[in-house]
Formats: structure tokens, C-alpha cells, sequence
């Protein structure tokens, strides 16, 4: 790794990249509260290890993108985060996953509750196939007992923080499939944050959108994290460096570099980093 190198003038920021701390840090770093701590995990794929020593802080009320060549570790980071790998056999980890200080990886967990609290968007839109009320208040009735008026108010809230209230709201009763891609990646989102969560992990969440669908994802993103802890696997440095905070580059399974997102995009310490930023792999 060369950590020596001193002249950084001919890296390329992606033409549309935010510029240097463009206002996306409102509060200074003292500020930051660690939401999720990863302390030295590693993950197995039976007897494959993926991930190795894995540390980093995840801050709270921000975006953290985890980038990196195909195969690198990003989906398994982000899907340890909720424990979503218990669902099969075979896949273990070890280290710490703190959340607000406890260990999310010590046995005893009310896994429902996690991923109540922790909540995750696929790549691919999947709305149940059901209304698009119920694809909201369907989650919000595994936890919680209320009204249907106080039913109403929540799936109405969830569609305006996705801006997709003046979409749908005349045809609420109408199959959650029947909208386009984007809108229903917007109803994912709108079903996941219903359940009031405190993390968002997005997986790769634009890869099969429009570039419209897109920019509304990403706007959503930068609204979103003034309420939720917002963590995106992109494999698109320019939205990298549009919505995320922070960036983890990782790369064979090993944290690589992370850093403010500007600071990695612009003045990134590792060699590799900046070959990856600019291109020349992956
Ligand atoms: N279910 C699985 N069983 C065995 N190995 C797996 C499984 N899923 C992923 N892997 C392996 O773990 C490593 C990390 O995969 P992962 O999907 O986390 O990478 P990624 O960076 O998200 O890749 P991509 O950008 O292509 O989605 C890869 O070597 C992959 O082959």
C-alpha cells in the first residue's frame, strides 16, 4: 500500500460530485453520536471467510456508503448489521455489532425487534403483493396494536416522508405492484420506515431505477437522515459522493480505507482508494 504518495492534484472527482463539505455537515464531528460501533468482525460463508477485522463507527443522523470492487464484502457488512444472515445456515460472525453500546451479536436476541429497529431495502423493489396501504401497515401491525384512524395517519406519514403521498393517495386500495419501479422502491422505503426504525441499511436501493426514480431516492436519502442513521451500498461513486457522510472502501473483504466521504473522494490516504475512485479498477 503506498501511503507516501504527497501530490493528490490529478484525482478526478465524479463530474457530479458534491464539492468539499458542500453543507453536508452541519454539525461538527464532536457532534457525532456513534450509533453502531463494528469492533473486529469477521464473517464466515461456512468455512470462507468474507469479511476480516471489520472496525468502524457508524454516526448517527448520517450517511455511510460502503463502496468497493464486486465481491469485496459490502452486501455481507451491511446484512450483518441486522443479522439478516441468521436466516440461513452455515453463515456465522464474530466480533461486535454495537448498537447504542450492545452487542447485537450476543446470543438472546429478539430478532424481530432488531430488524424492527434496523431496517433494510433490497436492490430490487419488492412490495408484497398486496395493497399499497397494507404493504405499509402491514409491518406496523406485526408490532404494534393501534386504531385504524392512528393506522391511517401512519401510512399517510410514511407516504409524505417518501414523497409518494400525492402519487397514491387516490388509489390507496390498489395493488402495491401496479406502480412503476421507482415508486415501488419509494413504497419499500415508505414500508420500512413506518415501523419507526432508527437505521436504514439500503442495498444497492437505485441499482434497477431510471435515472429519475434515482435523484428521487437520493433526495429522500438526504431528507431522511435528519430523523434516521442511514447506511447504502452503491456501487456508483458519484452517488457515493452525493448523499453519503462517510465512505468505507473496502476491498477482499477487508476495510480498506474510511474516512469523511470528502476526504476519501478527494484526498483518499491508500493508493488503491484512489484507483478505485477514479477507475482504474473495479
Ligand atoms: N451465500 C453465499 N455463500 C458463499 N459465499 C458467498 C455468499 N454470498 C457472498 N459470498 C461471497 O462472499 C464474498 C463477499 O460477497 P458480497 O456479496 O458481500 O460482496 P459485494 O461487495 O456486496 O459484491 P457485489 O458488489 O458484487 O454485490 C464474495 O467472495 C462472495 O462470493
Amino acid at each position: 500500500m503506498d501511503t507516501s504518495m504527497k501530490d493528490r492534484s490529478n484525482i478526478q472527482l465524479p463530474s457530479t460530485a458534491v464539492p468539499p463539505d458542500g453543507g453536508k455537515h452541519p454539525r461538527g464531528m464532536a457532534d457525532l453520536k456513534e450509533k453502531i460501533s463494528v469492533r473486529d468482525l469477521c464473517f464466515y460463508y461456512g468455512e470462507s471467510m468474507a469479511l476480516k477485522h471489520i472496525s468502524l463507527p457508524i454516526y448517527e443522523k448520517t450517511v455511510t456508503a460502503f463502496i468497493g470492487p464486486s465481491g469485496c464484502g459490502k452486501s455481507t457488512l451491511l446484512r450483518t448489521l441486522n443479522r439478516m444472515y441468521d436466516l440461513y445456515p452455515k453463515q456465522r460472525a464474530s466480533g461486535e455489532v454495537l448498537l447504542d453500546g450492545h452487542n447485537i451479536l450476543a446470543g438472546g436476541q429478539d430478532l424481530n425487534l432488531l430488524r424492527a429497529r434496523i431496517g433494510m431495502v433490497f436492490q430490487k423493489p419488492t412490495p408484497f403483493p398486496m395493497s399499497i396501504y397494507e404493504n405499509i401497515a402491514f409491518g406496523i401491525r406485526l408490532y404494534e396494536k393501534i386504531s385504524r384512524a392512528e393506522m391511517d395517519e401512519r401510512v399517510e406519514d410514511a407516504l409524505k416522508r417518501t414523497a409518494l403521498w400525492d402519487e397514491v393517495k387516490d388509489k390507496l386500495h390498489s395493488s402495491g405492484m401496479s406502480l412503476s419501479g421507482g415508486q415501488q422502491q419509494r413504497l419499500c422505503i415508505a414500508r420500512t420506515i413506518a415501523v419507526r426504525p432508527q437505521v436504514i441499511l439500503l442495498d444497492e436501493p437505485t441499482s434497477a431505477l431510471d435515472p429519475i426514480s434515482t435523484a428521487k431516492i437520493e433526495e429522500l436519502i438526504y431528507q431522511l437522515k435528519a430523523d434516521y442513521t442511514i447506511v447504502i451500498v452503491t456501487h456508483n461513486m458519484q452517488q457515493a459522493a452525493r448523499v453519503a457522510d462517510f465512505t468505507a472502501f473496502m476491498y477482499l473483504g477487508e476495510l480498506g480505507e474510511y474516512g469523511s466521504t470528502d476526504q476519501i473522494f478527494t484526498k483518499p490516504k491508500e493508493k488503491r482508494t484512489e484507483d478505485y475512485i477514479t477507475g482504474r479498477f473495479g
